[in-house]
């Protein structure tokens, strides 16, 4: 899958605000399944904008996005199956478990057996927390579990904002390998925004927005 995007600018913000980025108001800006996208910003430069433009759960923005070179393709469509996103602020279900919030999405997508959710939460050093509200948790483990969640459904994209801004450098470490693995299995590509580099990962292109 390709995403193009072509002289993209966030209606709120002014073009001098957006005059130095690589993405914004730029032409054929190309992102292509398999490779391993940064996309670089200080606080405010409009690193979630770009995704929420992308997976199209904002469309405040001039310019246009195409998926696969389709004009008329509506995006919402490409969600079950090939855009993933780990959201900033998680958009988990604070009154229900760790657990429920992962099976809750796998039930309509059934690509990972329970057994293989288990691996993960305790993989990413949830397993004591399995079945606590996720209201009850830190920060970084809630990060954890929107990321698992995300990964909870076959994807040709996967968007990740901020992704590790609660996580100390082991999880780091643990958390990229997991992604960058289950990625790979799908031949996927991975756009992730961070505030600078990110060195437990292996990015194709890097981007300064
Ligand atoms: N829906 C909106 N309406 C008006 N302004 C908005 C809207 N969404 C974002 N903004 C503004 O656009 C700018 C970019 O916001 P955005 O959240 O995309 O930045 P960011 O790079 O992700 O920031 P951070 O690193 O702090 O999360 C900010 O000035 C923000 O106030």
């Amino acid at each position: 899958m390709t995403i193009i995007l072509n002289n993209i600018k966030p209606s709120y913000m002014s073009e001098d605000e957006v005059s130095t980025s690589d993405i914004y108001m730029q032409p054929n800006v190309v992102f292509n399944s398999g490779k391993n996208y940064l996309i670089k910003a200080n606080s405010g430069h409009g690193k979630t904008s770009i995704l929420n433009f992308i997976y199209g759960s904002s469309t405040n923005y001039e310019g246009k996005i195409n998926y696969n070179s389709d004009t008329e393709i509506n995006v919402i469509s490409l969600r079950k199956t090939k855009l993933s996103y780990v959201f900033q602020d998680y958009k988990l279900f604070p009154s229900l478990s760790v657990f429920q919030n992962i099976i809750l999405k796998n039930n309509l997508t059934h690509h990972k057996t329970q057994d293989q959710i288990d691996a993960l939460i305790n993989h990413l050093n949830l397993g004591h927390k399995r079945d606590s509200l996720v209201e009850n948790l830190s920060l970084g483990q809630k990060q954890r579990v929107a990321i698992i969640r995300a990964l909870c459904q076959p994807f040709h994209f996967i968007l990740l904002d901020e992704p590790f801004s609660h996580l100390d450098p082991t999880n780091i470490k643990i958390v990229s390998a997991l992604i960058q693995k289950e990625a790979k299995q799908q031949n996927a590509g991975i756009i992730m925004t961070a505030l600078d580099e990110v060195f437990a990962f292996n990015f194709d292109t890097t981007i300064n927005l």
